[in-house]
């Protein structure tokens, strides 16, 4: 009997027409079948159990766990239960596996045990009795419904006081198991993560925010004592919260009453009110901000995005067109660099692209883009005889160029007849790149004025300084081999004949064979053992004391702030050992439009590409005149290379090595800014005559 009640069941299952049903629903659905005459027979089984109840006030009475899923049981009609009381001797019971018909599981359905009753009375089943017990619940004789489940459900759905009441009533141990995002309040998120204010304490995007160094560590420190859900103005985008999961209005009540006593928390110590004040002043920094693209211009964003220079400082939109090659550099400024006095000229000028339109936003970048094409490096003067008359001034001060073409019609039909458009290059990147981008506003004479006394430059030093860092990278401890396996345990080094010196210094001195052939000794088989100096690669002998600056002209610069003696390993040069084939590549796309490279030869045709990952050798700059060389040492199979000091150097002097042979670039020499006496002009290889004769 049992087993036909069973294949009846798995038959009914395969008619509900395609849908995929949990073994519950499957179960409920057959029960149904035997008092099908209390029910429509036009309205699907399925759809008529709403209310679970139900179930609950039907058969004997006792209180009954209910099918938290499946939601599929016919609601008992009063006749049914009436009838349907469990007649003990004819009760047979079923324990079904909760995966015994095929379908995605939850977890926690999975944990399920079911139970099901079926009461025979006259050859047909009378009453079905599902019973689901949460066997780990039942182990751990805690209360049926989860408390955590139960608070997510009303406060998303009964009234604020309610909560309110709910929050303060649930036990401690169940406010301690609830989730809440201590920053922004959320309930809800596709992850939980783990902040500095504890495991789970931060939702998915908080978290991504804060590791991604978009918010500081210390916006966690103030946290939340209470979820505020996500119902008022989310701080994040919301796209991974599902619709059905999106705030719920009545919780307002709720919401500033947490916010109430969240503020009062915060405010009681000392240290929560620094951060209070702290956030604030980083709530006042970020709305001061305005978006570097001089088309856009924005204060608000999403998110404030890094633009060429690794500083947030372009809108969500136009760093992520910069990001795709589809906002050129040089229609990125900074607003903080630009002189008062052309910020005030432009702010005359520049439409107020915020109360533009998204179609009339997108329409004016890519206007911008193709003018910054057409004239990128060229100045209108308004006053074409004064601008004439002085530009050999300018010339002099090394801000001009000697090309200069007669202005076209395409500008405002004002000037055309008495403006000229001079090209003309400035010395510093910063200048050149202003000048580019407001190309298309008239400039008026004491604006070129103020170029002249190179007061963006001066203006570019103090914002590099002030709130300029090196473009990220990561920092390694040892090089990263991209394309093949390191080979350093699989060879051992030569062994030295050094003895250990009986005064108890240190062996493997100047005289040690390894040392005189550049290997260094290994720590198992050289005989001084431990007082062997020759290791110095492998016990990372290197200088601690180095500071990366802001140099004049040569971007980022490595200073030591100590004293360092000749021979002194200062730094390892370390990065990614890739093939010279994958480094023409990398040139060819990567690397495409920087100035800046971080190549070094490694041994056998390949290179080191320190540039996503490295150490701070990769801010040595050249000089031709150098106080460090580089060595490479070999350490089993592989080499290392590191910057040797080539004399004395004292603190605070900015270290150099000469590029000319081991620095692979574009190709093409860079200018070289080394300013020492004895300067070639170029780095890298030797310029050729056409090199020179075309500058
Ligand atoms: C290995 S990186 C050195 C660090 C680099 N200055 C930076 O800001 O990251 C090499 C690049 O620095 C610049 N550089 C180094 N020495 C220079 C010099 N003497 N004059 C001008 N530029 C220099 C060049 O752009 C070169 O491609």
């Amino acid at each position: 009997m049992l087993s036909r009640i069973l294949q009846s069941i798995n038959t009914n299952v395969r008619e509900l027409s395609g849908r995929q049903l949990s073994p519950l629903s499957a179960i409920s659905t057959k029960a149904v079948s035997a008092d099908e005459k209390d029910h429509d027979p036009g309205v699907p089984l399925v759809q008529e159990c709403k209310n679970k109840e139900r179930l609950a006030e039907a058969g004997d009475g006792r209180p009954r766990q209910l099918l938290s899923s499946g939601g599929d049981l016919p609601p008992p009609t009063k006749q049914s239960a009436v009838k349907g009381a469990v007649h003990p001797e004819k009760t047979v019971e079923l324990r079904l596996k909760a995966n015994s018909v095929n379908g995605p599981l939850s977890r926690s359905s999975r944990r399920l045990s079911t139970t099901v009753r079926l009461a025979k009375s006259n050859s047909s089943i009378r009453h079905v009795e599902v019973r689901q017990i949460d066997r780990k619940r039942k182990r751990s004789n805690q209360p049926a419904l989860d408390t955590r489940k139960k608070l997510r459900t009303d406060l998303k759905t009964q009234a604020a006081d309610n909560i309110i009441n709910t929050w303060n009533g649930v036990t401690k141990s169940s406010k301690s198991r609830m989730r809440w995002c201590r920053r922004c309040g959320t309930i809800e998120t596709c992850r939980w993560r783990t902040s500095p204010a504890g495991s789970q304490t931060a939702c998915n995007a908080c978290y991504l925010m804060v590791k991604g160094k978009r918010l500081p560590d210390s916006e966690f420190e103030n946290f939340l004592i209470y979820p505020l859900d996500s119902l008022t103005s989310s701080v994040h985008s919301g796209k991974h919260v599902k619709k059905s999961q999106k705030p719920n209005i009545q919780n307002t009540k709720l919401l500033s009453f947490a916010k109430d006593e969240n503020k009062k928390l915060s405010a009681s110590t000392d240290e929560n009110t620094a951060a209070i004040a702290n956030k604030k002043k980083l709530t006042a920094e970020a709305t001061a901000m305005q978006c570097a693209n001089i088309q856009c211009r924005t204060k608000i964003t999403l998110v404030w995005r890094r633009g060429p220079d690794g500083v947030k400082c372009l809108c969500n939109r136009c760093g992520l067109r910069w990001a795709n090659d589809r906002l050129p550099n040089d229609q990125i400024v900074p607003l903080n660099f630009i002189p008062d006095q052309v910020r005030a000229h432009l702010s005359s000028k520049e439409p107020d692209s915020s109360s533009l339109s998204h179609a009339e936003r997108s329409n004016s970048h890519t206007q911008t883009q193709r003018k910054s094409k057409l004239s990128y490096n060229t100045i209108v003067l308004e006053n074409e005889q004064q601008g004439a008359s002085d530009r050999k001034k300018f010339l002099d001060a090394g801000i001009y160029s000697n090309e200069h073409k007669v202005q076209s019609d395409r500008r405002s039909s004002k000037a055309v007849n008495s403006t000229k458009e001079f090209t003309f290059k400035l010395p510093e990147y910063y200048g050149e790149c202003l000048l580019a981008k407001e190309v298309d506003f008239r400039l008026s004479y004491d604006i070129m004025e103020a170029f002249r006394s190179k007061q963006i430059g001066k203006d570019a030093e103090e914002y590099k300084q002030k709130s300029l860092k090196p473009s990220p990278y990561t920092k390694i401890r040892s090089n990263i081999f991209v394309e093949r396996k390191h080979t350093r345990h699989n060879r051992k080094s030569p062994v030295c004949q050094c003895t250990i010196p009986i005064d108890g210094s240190h062996g493997c001195s100047e005289d040690c064979l390894n040392r005189m052939m550049f290997y260094e000794c290994d720590a198992q088989t050289c005989p001084c053992g431990k007082l062997c100096s020759n290791q110095r690669f492998q016990h990372k002998e290197e200088v601690n004391d180095l500071r990366v600056f802001w140099t004049n002209g040569r971007g980022w610069g490595l200073q030591t702030l100590t004293d360092i003696k000749v021979g002194q390993l200062i730094t390892e040069y370390r990065g990614e050992i890739i093939s010279q084939r994958l480094c023409e590549e990398r040139l060819r796309t990567v690397y495409k439009d920087t100035g800046n490279f971080y190549f070094l030869d490694y041994q056998n045709g390949e290179v080191i590409d320190a540039a996503a990952k490295g150490s701070d050798a990769r801010f040595v700059n050249h000089s031709c005149d150098p106080n460090c060389h580089i060595e490479k040492w070999a350490i089993g199979g592989e080499v290392c290379v590191g910057v040797f000091a080539s004399q004395d150097i004292s603190a605070g002097s900015e270290l150099f090595y000469d590029y000319n042979y081991t620095l692979i670039g574009s190709g093409v020499s860079q200018k070289c800014r080394c300013e020492s006496t004895k300067c070639r002009g170029y780095m890298g290889r030797k310029a050729s005559v056409r090199d020179h004769s075309s500058r």
